[in-house]
């Protein structure tokens, strides 16, 4: 017996922007941080958002249905998923993410096909400076930017701070560290490691506030600087995370020999990114993270572990490995000797 071909795979994947466009919009409206004050039923959920009421019941349900509340006789709540990580002012909030995904990546992947003929970024203020330029000229943008790096390396922070072999090192510094998730992650495991967090001047209030919000201000310290431009802090462990995926090659390059030369003998660098797999069929999210980059930088793209081994390699490391985090994120270890 042959099988009937179906196309309910390529429908879906072709419309699940309606489901992502769903969540978005949940978020943003707040939907969630209402729904953990108090369960609702319709029509008290539909003025808490200020909804008109053609639509609203549809709404709520399919929330229902894409299991991002609950529904019982007619009363909407959180489930425990949407409650733990979707709740505006709770620590384990990575919505920021998705307000950023909905207020920027929404629209400018609306322009994925001129961005592949052009091979120009398509984001806010294309035609000026670096994506950095452009948000963070913007106190707004530049907040929502650096929170929504919290919600994408919470889950690689926690993998790293458990896989990494702390134990054998006393300092670090995250090169890029937005916010401060990793750093406050990893701190927080491990109570006898000292260190901070190096990125860009603007970043530094939004830091401190981070940290001292973690109560980690004592061992963690922000460090105001360009790594272009000046040379990176000493520390036995540096850390770039989402980082080299900014930059074209030659840019990688620099960053890695800066990185290098900070390192004392004996200290590694940890990369980490959603490396796509060596042999670049598996790790969708990785390559549509590139794509991101197009859409996103002038010259960014993300790259294999064995990519990355390369270039760690011709910057001078002695060993490195590639190791697993957690979902699409991997991280390369380098050990620089002598
Ligand atoms: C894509 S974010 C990654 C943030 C964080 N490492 C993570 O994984 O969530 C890139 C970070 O690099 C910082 N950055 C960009 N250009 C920089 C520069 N020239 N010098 C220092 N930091 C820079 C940005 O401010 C931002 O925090």
């Amino acid at each position: 017996m042959t099988l009937k071909p179906s196309p309910e795979k390529l429908l879906s994947l072709g419309m699940s922007f309606w489901n992502a466009k769903a969540l978005l919009t949940a978020v943003e409206l707040g939907a969630f941080d209402a729904l953990c004050e108090a369960p609702a039923d319709c029509e008290t959920l539909r003025e808490r958002l200020g909804l008109h009421p053609r639509s609203a019941r549809d709404f709520f349900d399919a929330l229902v249905a894409l299991k991002l509340l609950e529904r019982e006789e007619g009363v909407y709540r959180n489930t425990a998923e949407s409650d733990f990580f979707l709740v505006r002012g709770k620590p384990s909030y990575v919505g920021g993410l998705l307000e950023m995904a909905n207020a920027r990546l929404y629209e400018s992947w609306g322009h994925l096909s001129e961005a592949l003929k052009t091979g120009k970024r398509q984001s806010e203020n294309k035609e000026e400076g670096d994506l950095f330029a452009a948000l963070y000229a913007d106190p707004a943008r530049l907040r929502g930017f650096l929170a929504a790096m919290s919600g994408v390396s919470a889950g690689a922070a926690n993998a790293i701070a458990d896989k990494f072999p702390w134990s054998r090192y006393k300092s670090f510094v995250d090169i890029g560290a937005a916010q401060g998730m990793v750093p406050a992650t990893i701190a927080r495991a491990h109570p006898h490691l000292t260190g901070g967090g190096f990125d860009l001047p603007q970043v530094k209030p939004i830091f401190e506030e981070f940290v001292a919000a973690h109560r980690l201000a004592d061992r963690l310290r922000f460090y105001a600087g360009d790594f272009f431009a000046d040379p990176l802090p000493a520390a036995d462990v540096l850390i770039m995370g989402h980082i080299l995926h900014d930059w074209d090659l030659a840019q990688k390059r620099t960053l890695l020999k800066k990185a290098y030369d900070a390192l004392p003998s004996g200290g590694a660098l940890i990369v980490y990114e959603a490396l796509i797999d060596d042999d670049r069929r598996d790790n969708a999210f990785g390559l549509l993270m590139s794509l991101n980059m197009l859409i996103e930088t002038a010259g960014g793209f993300d790259y294999t572990g064995a990519d990355c081994q390369g270039w760690m390699k011709e910057a001078g490391f002695a060993e490195t490995r590639v190791e697993h985090l957690v979902g699409p994120d991997a991280m390369v270890v380098g050990i620089k000797r002598g």
